[in-house]
């Protein structure tokens, strides 16, 4: 299985349960890893054979710009959902983790994977 990750992604957007969560945006942390639909482009060099990560951090830049979740685990879902049905992926793990929202942890989230059901 191939894979491509995305590590370290830092973004702003609304997240939180609380009201002052959505008022505020917040920098979350996305680690994503991403199993490819085929390993053609390792053989041809092509972008066309290739998943594009570009359009990949474009789409969820889109989505963490237009919608508040209240928790991590319905964005780490919504993002995972769209890997694996917009992107044609056969497995996805995504980690969110929000950044020194709690005194005396740098760094707390969640992570999932999923499958498509597809493949
Ligand atoms: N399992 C979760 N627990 C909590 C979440 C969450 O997203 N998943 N979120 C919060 C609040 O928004 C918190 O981050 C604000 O301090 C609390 N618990």
């Amino acid at each position: 299985m191939d894979i491509i990750f995305l590590h370290d992604f830092k973004a702003k957007t609304h997240i939180g349960i609380y009201p002052w969560e959505k008022k505020i945006a917040q920098t979350i942390e996305l680690n994503l890893e991403i199993a490819l639909p085929t390993n053609r482009a390792c053989f041809t060099d092509n972008i066309s054979d290739a998943l594009d990560y570009s359009l990949i951090i474009e789409r969820i830049n889109d989505v963490l710009a237009a919608r508040h979740f209240g928790l991590l685990e319905a964005l780490a879902e919504h993002i995972a959902q769209i890997i694996l049905t917009e992107f044609n992926s056969p497995w996805v793990k995504v980690s969110v983790a929000k950044l020194g929202i709690i005194r005396g942890i740098k760094k707390l989230g969640v992570c999932i994977e999923r499958k498509s059901l597809t493949y």
